[in-house]
Parts: structure tokens; sequence; C-alpha cells
């Protein structure tokens, strides 16, 4: 019988990329109970695969081989290590389109969107294997007498990695780059929605030739599994992209062991629009800003806030462009909307919708029974959204854009910030004091001017507030993995003064 999992491998140049095995200590792993779970195409609710659950005994054993493999790792050179993953980096960019097929086909993502995430996940790598040879420490002026005082980077340690399935393979290469340039083993623990990307990503780091204990994959229950990672007093740094609900537990269950926590959490951006913008043109920013991977996006413009003297002009053209929006099978051309990723999501969805008419809001678009499958979501535009709506104080995660007017630059700076979250915000004007004042005034950890595009290996990505712990990527983002050890060089004669 052909399942779908036949036809994927068929559908790769390179049918060994796709795995239905954990991978631990560079061997490819069953459940040891038996356990099982089946990973769905969110187009088509067809299973396209199995993974195991492993047992608790198995993640333990993923923890002693790291840290049986950590001694050598973080021996090599950093030149070393940055060979190696030079090496995956190439691998991942000749295996593009595999990678983007089973991200597709897990995710539902367009396959050109998938395409992109490939690229974007890849420059995480190449990235931080040049940014390990730059992890310098300091000589610092000593005050101590004939001492010469200074500083170290080391690795921290074991890093545990617990992604989402929005974006299956960039929130693994941009958290485990770091840590392997970094010196440090990793353990992923992929979401149970999209492991396959991950999993392609280990195959290609043994290839690269990674050794084994030093990039691990660990699937399972999500509640078991963490529990275990935070647990485990070996575990050194936990890097956790997700919900903010998710975090805070993460947060609570590392509580005993004290582990260094890097948390990429949840969004509710506002996309604020000045008066002196043209509305079409910023109408087409806010589409790209709200719209891209089905509104699943943790920069997802959430909140739309439009000057009101261009409001009505800038809903006209929101919503022309909204209808000409394609929703449909990621595997098929000319698709601009992939399904949600699965039907709860949708659910989800129908009642943020649902809630915000029963409290007053107007809805364009949103024809729901032109939606190509259960798991998908035809796009929805609300105008006069209002604090009170769920719309505005949740993240919908999907292709729902709520719209409200506002009058003067301090209400809007009110509006933007009146909520929990902290990760992105949008401006879009031409006006420097305009933009100088709410980019000043904003409580996000990321502000983009003009300019849906902000991220990107050179960037600094993170959240303030509920949004998260940390930085991910840029000059910054391999200091999550490292310890800085200071030393004191005494007794040593003749250096006092220097
Ligand atoms: N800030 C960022 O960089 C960023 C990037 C992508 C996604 N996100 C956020 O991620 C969320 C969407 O992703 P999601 O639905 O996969 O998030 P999620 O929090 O439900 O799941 C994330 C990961 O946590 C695991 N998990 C789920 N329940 C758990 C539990 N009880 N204990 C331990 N682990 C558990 C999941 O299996 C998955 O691996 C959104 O809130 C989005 O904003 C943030
Ligand atoms: N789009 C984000 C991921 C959030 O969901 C990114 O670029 O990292």
């Amino acid at each position: 019988m052909t399942t779908l999992s036949t036809t994927l491998a068929k559908r790769l140049e390179d049918p060994r990329l796709f795995r239905q095995y954990a991978y631990v200590n560079g061997k490819w792993t069953h459940g040891e109970g038996g356990r099982e779970e089946a990973v769905y195409d969110p187009a088509t609710n067809e299973a396209i695969g199995h993974i195991p659950l492993l047992e608790a005994e198995q993640i333990t054993a993923a923890v002693d081989a790291a840290e049986a493999a950590f001694v050598q790792w973080r021996a090599l050179r950093a030149d070393e290590r940055c060979e190696r993953l030079l090496a995956w980096y190439d691998l991942i960019q000749a295996n593009r389109e595999d990678l983007a097929t089973i991200m597709t086909l897990e995710q539902g993502k367009p396959l050109p969107d998938a395409r992109g995430e490939v690229q974007y996940g890849a420059s995480f790598v190449r990235w931080f294997a040049e940014e390990g040879k730059r992890t310098y420490g300091e000589t610092i002026p000593s005050h101590i007498p004939n001492a010469s005082l200074g500083t170290i980077k080391e690795p921290v340690g074991i890093a545990a990695m617990i992604t989402p399935w929005n974006f299956p393979l960039a929130m693994i290469t941009r958290k485990a780059a770091a840590a392997l340039a970094a010196g440090c083993p990793v353990i992923v623990k992929p979401a149970n929605e999209t492991p396959f990307s991950a999993l392609a990503l280990a195959e290609l780091a043994e290839r690269a030739g990674i050794p084994a204990g030093i990039f691990n994959v660990v699937l399972g229950d999500p509640a078991e599994v963490s529990k275990i990672l935070c647990a485990e007093s070996r575990i050194r740094a936990l890097s956790f992209t997700g919900s903010t609900r998710v975090g805070r537990l993460l947060i609570e269950k590392s509580a005993n062991t004290v582990k260094r926590l890097s948390l990429e959490l949840g969004g509710n951006a506002p996309f604020i629009v000045g008066p002196d913008m043209d509305p079409k043109e910023a109408a087409f920013a806010a589409i790209d800003a709200k719209f891209q991977t089905a509104g699943q996006d943790c920069l997802a413009a959430n909140r739309i806030l439009v000057h009101e003297s261009i409001h009505d002009e800038f809903v006209e053209h929101f919503s022309e462009r909204m209808a000409a929006l394609t929703v449909g099978n990621g595997l098929h051309s000319e698709i601009d909307l992939g399904p949600l990723i699965h039907r709860q999501a949708v659910e989800k969805a129908a009642a943020i919708v649902d809630d915000a008419i029963s409290k007053g809001a107007k809805m364009v678009g949103g024809d729901q029974s032109q939606a190509p499958g259960e798991n998908f979501f035809m796009p929805v535009m609300l105008t006069g959204v209002t604090a009170q709506m769920k719309v505005w104080r949740e993240e919908n995660f999907a292709p729902v854009a709520g719209i409200t007017a506002y009058s003067t630059d301090d209400e809007v700076i009110e509006m933007a910030n009146d909520t929990e979250y902290g990760l992105a915000a949008y401006i879009y004007t031409h006006d420097i004091r305009r933009i100088w004042k709410l980019m000043r005034a904003l409580e996000y950890g990321m502000v983009s001017v003009n300019s849906v595009k902000m991220t990107g290996p050179p960037v600094p990505f993170g959240g303030v507030k509920q949004s998260g712990l940390g930085r991910e990527g840029g000059a910054t983002g391999i200091d999550e993995y490292l310890e800085t050890k200071y030393y004191c060089l005494g007794a040593l004669g003749s250096v006092s003064g220097s």
C-alpha cells in the first residue's frame, strides 16, 4: 500500500532526509516503550509519517551522550568548530529543495516561503560559525598589586532547545548554531507537529562531521520531555521559542536547577500608520506584515492602528488587497496562505472573530464557506476593534487583522503599549520627529520603521515584557551559551600599575 510517507520520500531527491526516528548519540532511535504519534499534513489532514515518543530513560541517555561528547567538542579550536558548521551550512543549502518540501508538508506554508525559511535558517549557521571565532575575553586594569586580571569565555555546558511549529527549521538553527559554535552540545525537542525538519537537520549535521552526542533530537510527550530537561542539572542552558504560556511553565520547572534561560515568546505587534503616509503603500505593507505564514508568525501585525485622517482610504486598499490573496495547499503554485496548523487553530480564530463582532467590530472578508479544507481560514479584516476584544488582547496567530483609528501620537503610544507582550512593533511614517518619539516610547524589543522585513543573522532578535528574555542572533546571540570566567593572576612580581 502506498502511504503518504512513501509518497513524501519519493518526492525527495534524497529520501534519507526523511527520518521517522529520534536522533540520540549519533544513532536513529525507536521509542523503547513502543509509543508513537502520527504527524499530519495540515493541508490534507493525511498522516505523513510517525515519530516515536521516547521514554524518560532515553531522554536521560541523550543527556549522558551530550555530557560525554562535550569534553572533546569544547576542546576543539573555534576555527575547527567553524569548519564543521560551515560544512553543515553547505549541506543545508545543497538540500534546500528537499528541506522546503518536508517543511511545507508538515507545516503547510507555501513552498516559496519554505525555501525562504531554509535560506534564513542556514544563514544563522554561517553567521555563528564565524561568530564562534570572536568570543573574546577582556583584560582588566588591575587594582591588586602584582596581579593581572581578565576574563575568558567558556561554553556554558549542555544546551537544551524547545522549538515551535511555525518556523520548524530556522528556530532550531538560530539557537543550535550559536550553542555549537560556543562549544556546547545540543539537545533539541522540536514541536511534535513539525519534527521532520529537525530530523533532516540532524541527518545533515551528521554528514557535516558534527560528532555523535553533540547534536541530538529527542521526541516525546512535550510536558514529559520538558520536565526532564528542566530538572536535569547537567543541562546548563535552556532556550525556548513558543508561547508565553509554556514559557512561564518552563521558568517554574527550571527554578530548582537555576539554568540559563533564553525565552523567545509570543507577540502582539502594533502596526502604526502616521497621517503623512500614502494609505495604499501603508495598506500593502500591513498586508505583508499580517498575512505571512497565514498570520502564524510571532512578528505578525496583530493590531493595525491607523491615523483617523487616512483610516477609510487605508481600509479600502487593505480589503481590496486582502481579497486578492490566494488560500490553498502550499505545494500548489501561486498560493499566498497555506492552512493553519490544525483544526483547533481554526476554531480559535473563529472565536476571536465572533468575540470582536459581538462587541461591535465590523468584518470584511472571512467567508469560511470558501475555505479549501477544514484547517484553512479565509483572511478576515475587522475594523473598529477596541481594547475589550480578544483580537486586541490575544496573539491571534491566524489571518485575522484588527484595525482601529487613532487621533494623536500620545494616544497611539498608549494603545500600542496596552498589552503584556513586547516583541516587535512597526511604524509607518516619514516624519522623523514622529519616528523618534514613537520609537523611544514603544515598549518593544524590536521596532521596524517603514520596513516589514526586520530579521536576519546580524540582528539581536528578542522581546521585552512577557515576550521573553535574552536575544538570539547578532553579536550577542552566542553569549546565551557562554559563561564569563574572571581570573586574577596574583604574585606576578612586576606587573603592578599595568
Ligand atoms: N519570539 C519568537 O522568536 C517566536 C518565534 C516563533 C514562535 N513564537 C511563539 O510561539 C507560539 C506558537 O508556537 P507553538 O504553538 O508551537 O507554541 P507552544 O508554546 O505551544 O509550543 C512550543 C514548544 O513547546 C512545547 N510544549 C507545548 N506544551 C508544553 C508543555 N506543557 N510543557 C513543555 N513544552 C511544551 C511544544 O511541543 C513545542 O515544542 C506563539 O506564541 C509565537 O509567538 C515566538
Ligand atoms: N518570523 C520570526 C519567527 C516568529 O515566529 C523570525 O523571523 O524569527
